[in-house]
């Protein structure tokens, strides 16, 4: 408490609850978290050493040294709820541990579905196929329950959360997933000496953690802070939409830098994106075609350069 009061700490009001995501969509939203609730705290600008690990990767169970499967998507439809509008169209695709996958694909294919359906984002509705996720029915969980599971989407347009602050954003959904795991909550101190390193890591500064989430931050910000989340949180399975588009050459470095960084052998990132520019930075073990709400197509590196070269169009014909 002495430290505490060194920092001008005061004690955080109760953790909201969380609920329902919204179209939108963010990790939680906070229904009883009022609009312009700031705790009075900032973070300091001078470094602090960290003096606390997590264990984020608890879960994951060892299969007598095999790479485990992740994720299963088998047939898996979906239509938009509101329209009935069917986008994905029987998409298959198997995930193990320590791996990463891209998915291309012309704008409108669905692969922004298919990652929001994943998360069980309402505006989709899921109308057969099954995934398993860590061995669990994910269609099942609630959009809360498969982040609290470990599964991380970075969205193609990051919201903003008027009224929070990045730090209790951060703290809340890092402390409720300590819970999920079975362990002690940081206090506003622990969380910060926690955050530090990850800070370092996606090359952002300290005063980030003062700004309301998201909000008035650039293009390239809003990535880099979808990156600091995943560092925060951790995940078994991180789902990058996009996370290249709008990123200059060093932010692009450093993002990738930091995913790579965050890999483990017990982890996996499925990625998305347009370009090669990013699979050059993160390499992928698959790169699958998604075409029509369906993977169409999966191989290596070398379908990105015939894309660049020739376009779609190749992909069909070979
Ligand atoms: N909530 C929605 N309401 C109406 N149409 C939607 C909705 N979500 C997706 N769609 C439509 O579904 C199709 C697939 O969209 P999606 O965003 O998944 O494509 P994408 O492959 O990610 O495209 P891009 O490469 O342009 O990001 C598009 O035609 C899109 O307009």
């Amino acid at each position: 408490m002495a430290l505490l009061n060194r920092f001008n700490y005061t004690s955080p009001p109760p953790l909201p609850s969380f609920t329902k995501s919204p179209s939108t969509s963010t990790l939680f939203t906070f229904s009883t978290l009022p609009r312009n609730r700031r705790l009075n705290r900032k973070f300091p600008s001078f470094k602090l050493t960290a003096t606390l690990t997590a264990d984020t990767t608890a879960g994951s169970v060892s299969n007598g040294g095999q790479p485990k499967l992740l994720l299963e998507v088998k047939d898996l439809t979906a239509v938009i709820s509101e329209s009935g509008q069917k986008i994905l169209n029987g998409v298959n695709l198997s995930i193990y541990e320590g791996e990463i996958h891209a998915i291309m694909g012309k704008n409108g294919s669905g692969k922004s579905t298919f990652a929001k359906v994943l998360v069980g984002h309402k505006d989709y509705e899921v109308t057969g196929g099954s995934v398993v996720f860590k061995g669990e029915n994910l269609l099942e969980m609630e959009p809360e329950d498969r982040s609290l599971a470990g599964l991380f989407l970075s969205f193609q347009s990051p919201v903003e959360i008027p009224g929070v602050s990045n730090s209790d954003f951060l703290q809340m959904a890092y402390n409720a997933r300590r819970r999920k795991l079975g362990q002690p909550e940081l206090d506003p101190l622990q969380f910060y000496g926690y955050i530090m390193p990850k800070l370092e890591m996606v090359n952002i500064k300290a005063d980030f953690l003062n700004r309301n989430v998201n909000e008035g931050f650039s293009g390239g910000e809003k990535k880099r802070n979808e990156i600091l989340q995943l560092a925060v949180l951790g995940a078994e399975l991180a789902i990058l939409d996009e996370i290249d588009s709008g990123l200059d050459v060093d932010a692009l470095r450093d993002v990738s830098k930091a995913v790579n960084a965050l890999m483990t052998p017990t982890n996996s990132v499925l990625m998305i994106t347009h370009y090669r520019r990013l699979l050059e930075f993160i390499k992928p073990t698959y790169i699958h075609i998604m075409d029509e709400g369906r993977i169409s197509k999966t191989g290596d590196i070398s379908i990105a350069s015939i894309l660049e070269k020739e376009g779609y169009k190749a992909m069909s014909s070979t």
